[in-house]
Parts: C-alpha cells; structure tokens; sequence
C-alpha cells in the first residue's frame, strides 16, 4: 500500500479518511462512498494486474489514483511522471474530463494520456517510419479507408490477365513485418497459400508511399523497439514512476509485445494493467488473449456497482470461467431474466414484444419509473441483427471513420500551424522548430495543453456530424488555441491575434460530408417509430455501455444457434468440459458482455426450434420468466 507521512509524522496512505471525501463528492456523487476493494485498489502500489467486474467503477477508481498521485509527485518535487493508456479516443476523454473535474487541467510532460495508438505513433512509429523510409509523414488510415486505396492501388501492380474481382480480403488478412535484416516483408495470413506477388506488391507499395493501417504503425513501434530496446527501456524508466493500462483486454498480441519490451527489466516504474479478461473480445475466433492476469496473484474489484443479483446470478455462470465470486449492488432491484421465445411468423414482432416487455417493468415501480437509459437488443453479428427488423439499417451518423476523423485533425492542426505562423515574428530558425512536425514538437514540449486542445477538436467534430450545440465548444477552443500559440511563442495571451476557427468550420463539414454520403458508418440505429425506441447494435457497439435493459439475440450460422450452444451456462450450470468448443468460447465471452450492459432487465431471445421442452424447464428452474412471443401478440 502506498503510505505517505502526514504532517503528525504518521504514515497515511494515498486515498484516507482525511481526503476520500473531496474525492468521492467530486468523482462518485452524493454521499457515494468508493468500496473496500476499491480503497485496496487506489492504494496499491506494486506491479500487478487489476482484474475488474462490470460496472466495477474501475476507470472512476483510476482517476482517482491518477489525480492523488499527480499530487504527490508534485508535493515531492519529482521529476518523474505517470503514463496512462487507454484504447479509445472517448476513454481518454472521460479521464481527462473527471480529472478537470478534480482541478487538475495542466497535465504537462512528463506525464503522458493518451489512446495505446497514440503513445506508439508518438514515441515510436512516426520515428520509426522517417528512419525507415526517410519520409517523415504517413496517411494513418482505418481498414476500410486502406482497402479503398487498395483497390486503386491493386490497378498498377495488377498482372493483364486479371479479370477476378479485387482481392480486397488481403487488407484484413496480411501484415507487414521488419526482419531481423531490415527487410521489409508483408505476412499473408491466408489460409491455405500465401497471396499472390502482385496483392503482396500492392501493399509493399502503398507502405512506401505513406499509406499505413494501425497494425504497420504497430509493427514499425515493434521495429523501432527491438532495435534501441536498452536506451528506451531507461528512457521509460526515468521518465515514468507509473504506468496504467486501462481496458487491458483490448490489448492485442501485438501491442502487448511493444509494451512488455519497453517495461522487462525495469525496477523503477510501477506498471498495473486495469481490465476484465473474461471480456475480451479481441481474442475471438481461436486466437490466444494477450493479457492473461492470474487471478490469484492480481487485485480484484468484484462489486458491480451497475446490476443487481437477478442480472449477477445469471452472468456467474455465462462466462468463460465459473465466476462465483462476482457480487451484486443489491440497492438495485433488477427484473428476473426473461427468455423471449419466437418463430418464423413472429419474428418481426420480437422487438416490439420486448419494449412492452420492458416498458411494463418499468412502470411497475417507483425505483425504476424515474430511470433513463437505453433499452438495447444486441447480437454478435449484423447481418443476423437485419433478420429481427426489416427497417433495421446501419447508420450513416453519429460515428465518423478513423480516416475522416484523421482528415479532419489534420485540417485542424493546419489551422493551428497558421495561427502560430501569423503571430510568430522571429526568423525561420525558431519557426523550423514547429514547422518541422507541429504534433510532435507540441507533443515533447506542451504534452498537456496539445492534449486538451486534441479533446477539444474531437469534440467539435463530432458535435458537428451530431449536429449538436458547438457554441461553448468554439469559445474553449479560441482561448485553448491562443493559448497554446501564446505559450509556444512565450508571448502574452492578450498579444494573440485571434484566430480563425470559424474558417476551419466549412473544411471539416466538407470532409463529414462528403463521407457521410458516401460511407457506411460503424454505429448501427434502427429507424423504428419513436413508440419502439429499442436501440439494436452489435456486442462489439456497446462494449463499455450502461443500458435500462438488453436484450441478447440468438444468431444462426450454419443451422447452429450460438444461444443453443450456451443454453447450460444461462440456465446456471458452468460445464468446463464445453468451454474448448471455440464457438461455445467465443459466445460466453459476447453473452458476458452483453448481459453485463443492464442494470435492470436482462434477456435472452430464440426460435422455438433451438429449444427443447427440457430446455424451458430448466430456464424456469433457474429463475428465468419464459415470455412467448405469440401468446403475448394474442393477449394485446
Ligand atoms: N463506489 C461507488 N459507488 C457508487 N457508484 C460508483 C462507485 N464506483 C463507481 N461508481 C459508478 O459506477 C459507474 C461505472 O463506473 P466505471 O465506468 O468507472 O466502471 P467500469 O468498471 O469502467 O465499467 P465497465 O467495466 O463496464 O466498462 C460510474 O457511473 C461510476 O460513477
């Protein structure tokens, strides 16, 4: 446990009697309190793995252990900092945010927070790929962005007696590689034979004319690494007394490789790694977990401060290991799970069957009448999820592609770059300083205020596409911009011309716009009538998620409902000797998640024909309400 002396002389540790209160008011709300496990939580501080429930309030608890440590090493002068990785730019918000909300704004070097992503590209691939092919800019790009530049690409190095369709599958299903020689090779991963020279060509090609997807710049951080491993080992070190990794299960092999180079061997940075293996989703479809805490020697936070035991007793068993030890709030009195049964004639009606369902639950009580929340239905593939709703389309708002949000951030620091060029009056000495590589050099020397103002674009950005309210967003973002434009020319504020985000405004709507039109989305909504707000996504959509109530459809490959397969497990018998099965693997782990999202309704919905008579009898055994979708239309 992490002890520092209080001015008595006695040891006190991080999070006390004294200073939890500020703390728990701030972050949690009301008379909120953090749990014991928590407490344990934010006052480690050895190496280890923290091995967290759904809606364990895990991240809360990492802010609060980030905020109280930024504090000490200031008390103590140090010039040592802490890094914080996360897997998604809204993760980095949300630390940010709260940590605003704690009075801290001026997270400057030699802390770093940020996207896994992010810290790579930062320290390492961009470095990486000038050494490699002396070019000092690449097109970060997200896959579906690279196959459209693929197929042009695929044109040129085409042989003429090509006449099949593009193989555009390589994208997902090649990597490039850096050998021990520094040659450059690209991996098929095909199954059966390798792709032929001109795929492997085209991708060698775009590589060399800047055109990266994320797992190159992974690769290239991978190359860079190996290559300098002992000086950036020490450099990690004595820059960093702490290192966090929050959503741990996302991690994939090959950035969990990256990060356990840089900290083998390394006695003076403390590295604990936050998540809930049992929901990891990367690892899908055979492939092996990155992170793979051991229970025994990791903490746990096994309260769920989001469900209640009708939700807990349920997930206990559907998981990939029997997880008697997760515990319930029992301040929330979740709905037993309901089991939705349907048939071909029916199927369209589930839906609506289930928002009565839900409604009528809702309304029945005090407690959950005043609720908001999203009512869900969620299934592992989309193509399934189009057979529950005809009117069932994926959505062409809300979420930008990676490569528009990239297009747009590069616009952004192009207006940035003319703000500081107006208003810089020194000699192109000074100014090569920035013009070089604006994001790099903001990065070394103002990582905090370059972050914050990062946050801000993002958030513009997507107000813009959600056509949300932009006008406090635009006034914080002047005053970042001058801000960091007066800090980077050690001007006064006052000095700044202003400058000018309103012009940026009509080159962002050009690029959403032209790709809104053009592209499908992620983010999946239902054009329901407003009367079935029943939002439906994949299990992958609503990771990390709170939802009113879900509701987990079966899907059918091949004639094999995934439900079928874990019929045991919902019903609340763990049988290991199933668990090798991929498919009944890859289920617990989607079910997992998905009936982990709600606080109050959890569901399950098959076609009659996935379920025997047995079946029913045992759902009922274990607490389940069998809610058949035909009697239900015939007593409306
Ligand atoms: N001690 C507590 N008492 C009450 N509410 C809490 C407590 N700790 C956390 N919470 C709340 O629980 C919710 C979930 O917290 P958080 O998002 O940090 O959980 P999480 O573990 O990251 O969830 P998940 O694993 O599902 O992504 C938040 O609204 C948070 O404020």
């Amino acid at each position: 446990m992490l002890y520092t002396m209080s001015l008595e002389g006695h040891r006190v540790m991080l999070i006390n009697d004294v200073n939890r209160g500020n703390i728990e008011s701030l972050l949690l709300g009301g008379s909120r309190q953090f749990q014991p496990e928590q407490i344990k939580v934010i006052n480690s501080t050895h190496s280890t793995n923290i091995m967290a429930c759904p809606g364990s309030g895990k991240t809360t608890v990492l802010i609060a252990k980030i905020a109280l440590l930024l504090e000490k090493l200031k008390k103590e002068g140090s010039r040592k900092g802490i890094c914080v990785l996360t897997h998604t730019n809204v993760a980095v918000e949300e630390i940010v945010n709260s940590l605003e909300k704690l009075g801290i704004s001026n997270i400057a070097y030699p802390h770093f927070i940020g996207t896994i992503h992010e810290f790579f590209n930062t320290f390492f691939s961009l470095k990486a790929y000038g050494i490699y092919t002396q070019k000092d800019t690449f097109y970060l790009l997200d896959n579906e962005e690279y196959k459209k530049y693929f197929e042009r690409f695929f044109e040129y190095h085409k042989p003429g007696y090509w006449s099949y369709p593009t193989p555009i599958n390589a994208v997902d299903k090649t990597d490039i590689h850096i050998d021990k020689n520094n040659q450059l090779r690209i991996i098929s991963r095909k199954e059966g034979k390798d792709y032929s020279a001109p795929v492997l060509n085209t991708i060698r090609d775009m590589f060399y004319k800047g055109f990266i997807r994320h797992s190159d710049t992974v690769e290239l951080a991978n190359w860079y690494i190996r290559n300098h491993k002992e000086a950036l080992q020490k450099a990690f070190q004595s820059r960093f007394q702490y290192f966090f990794i929050d959503e741990a299960q996302d991690t994939s092999i090959e950035q969990y490789e990256n990060l356990s180079m840089l900290i083998e061997n390394n006695d003076g940075t403390i590295v604990q790694w936050y998540g809930d293996s049992y929901q990891a989703l990367y690892s899908l479809y055979g492939k092996d977990d990155a992170w793979k805490p051991d229970l025994e020697e990791s903490l746990q936070i096994n309260y769920s401060n989001r469900f209640g035991e009708n939700i807990a007793k349920i997930l206990r068993t559907t998981c990939i290991e029997e997880y008697s030890r997760l515990e319930a709030n029992n301040a929330i009195s979740s709905a037993i799970p309901h089991l939705f049964i349907y048939n071909d004639d029916n199927k369209e009606q589930l839906l609506r069957v289930y928002y009565r369902t839900v409604s009528d639950f809702k309304a029945a009580s005090f407690e959950t009448a005043r609720i908001k929340g999203k009512i869900a239905a969620v299934c592992h593939h989309h193509d399934s999820l189009e057979g529950y709703s005809e009117t069932y389309q994926r959505s062409k708002i809300n979420k930008p592609l990676q490569s528009e949000m990239q297009a747009c951030l590069h616009e952004c620091h192009q207006s940035l770059l003319a703000g500081l060029r107006k208003n810089d009056r020194r000699g192109g000495k000074e100014r090569s300083e920035y013009l070089k590589n604006i994001s790099q050099f903001l990065n070394d020397k103002y990582p905090s205020k370059y972050n914050e103002l990062k946050v801000l674009w993002a958030r513009w950005i997507r107000a813009i596409i959600e056509e949300g309210d932009e006008s406090i967003l635009l006034v914080d973002l002047e005053s970042k911009n001058r801000e960091l434009i007066a800090t980077t020319l050690n001007k006064d504020i006052d000095e700044i011309d202003v400058t000018r985000i309103h012009d940026l405004r009509p080159r962002l709507v050009k690029i959403l716009h032209k790709n809104t039109q053009s592209e499908p989305a992620e983010t999946v909504t239902d054009t329901f009538p407003v009367e079935l707000a029943v939002e439906l996504n994949t299990i992958h959509g609503v990771k990390g998620e709170t939802h009113f109530a879900t509701l987990l459809l079966e899907s059918v490959r091949d004639g094999v409902s995934d439900m079928q397969k874990i019929f045991s497990f919902l019903t609340g018998t763990y049988q290991s000797d199933l668990i090798e099965e991929s498919l009944v693997k890859d289920t617990l782990k989607l079910a997992y998640v998905a009936l982990s999202r709600p606080r109050y309704f959890a569901g399950v919905a098959m076609h009659e024909e996935n379920l025997s008579a047995q079946n029913i009898q045992e759902a009922v055994r274990h607490g389940w309400k069998i809610v058949n979708v035909e009697e239900h239309l015939n007593t409306v």
